[in-house]
């Protein structure tokens, strides 16, 4: 449903992604690789927030439209976002900012579907209520922890029905705890609702308790595509030994989990 093809993005002439290759069509994906390999920047060319500087995202077979135009827009409206750092409208409420999210598909589809700023409500409530955050529904978002406000985002995300989430580093900005219930949303709107989920995670830990597929970046190239389970010590060790060889040399023992957190 969702495609890369020989896909490359440049930064004024910085290559940031490197003949991308791959195919996304249902299930729970991680993306993971060491700082600067390209995570964030493939994310967002998914979802045409990045126009791709050679190859394509295509998307149901549809390449993105341009930026700017209706097309991209009536397409991002399947491509629901969350983002690191939660991207709410500070002043407004947790139910305000997740009434911005019903705003990306009302307009034009408002008349086809009938929906009434009744119905949004009531959706938005719903949705606050999903994430467990009905009871802040009227606090303003800069009153909300970071966990409560990732989970408004990940509200906002829902509010235009997608299809598939894309989560640009989740839960890089929250405690364990908040971490985990985070987490748990993401799995849980997988699972029950058979969204599409494309999160880019740190942890490894947290890739292998969510995740049935997992693709590594490295320098902007594709590096792993596979199960987590066959995501080995050595292929880790490789992934993450530039940045490990400068900060902290792992022991054995500590290659696998959160070398990165
Ligand atoms: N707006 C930008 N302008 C120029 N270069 C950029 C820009 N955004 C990212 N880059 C560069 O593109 C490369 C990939 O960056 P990207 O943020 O996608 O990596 P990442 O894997 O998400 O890293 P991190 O885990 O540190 O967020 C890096 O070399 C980065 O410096």
């Amino acid at each position: 449903m969702v495609e890369t093809r020989h896909l490359q993005v440049d930064y004024r002439g910085k290559r940031a992604l490197h003949d991308v290759s791959m195919q996304f069509g249902s299930g729970f994906t991680a993306v993971i690789g060491p700082s600067g390999a390209g995570k964030s920047t493939l994310m967002r060319a998914l979802n045409g927030l990045i126009p791709a500087t050679l190859g394509q995202v295509l998307l149901d077979g549809q390449p993105l439209g341009r930026p700017g135009t209706t097309l991209l827009r009536m397409q991002q409206r399947q491509l629901g976002m969350v983002f690191q750092h939660f991207n709410l409208v500070r002043r407004l409420s947790a139910l305000e900012n997740v009434l911005l999210g019903c705003l990306g598909s009302s307009g034009a589809l408002q008349g086809a579907l009938g929906l009434s700023r009744r119905a949004e409500r009531e959706w938005a409530m719903h949705l606050l209520n999903r994430v467990g955050l009905a009871d802040h529904a009227w606090q303003r978002a800069d009153q909300l922890s970071g966990g409560q406000q990732q989970r408004v985002g990940i509200a906002r995300a829902l509010a235009q029905r997608p299809r598939v989430i894309l989560a640009d580093e989740p839960i890089s900005a929250l405690d364990p705890r908040s971490s985990a219930e985070v987490m748990d949303i993401l799995r849980d709107i997988q699972e029950r609702d058979g969204l599409m989920v494309i999160a880019n995670l740190h942890s490894l830990e947290t890739v292998r308790a969510c995740a049935g597929r997992v693709i590594a970046l490295k320098g902007g190239r594709l590096v792993f595509d596979g199960h987590p389970a066959e995501l080995g010590s050595e292929l880790t060790r490789e992934l993450y030994a530039q940045e490990t060889a400068g900060v902290h040399v792992a022991g054995p023992a500590e290659v696998d989990p959160l070398v990165y957190t």
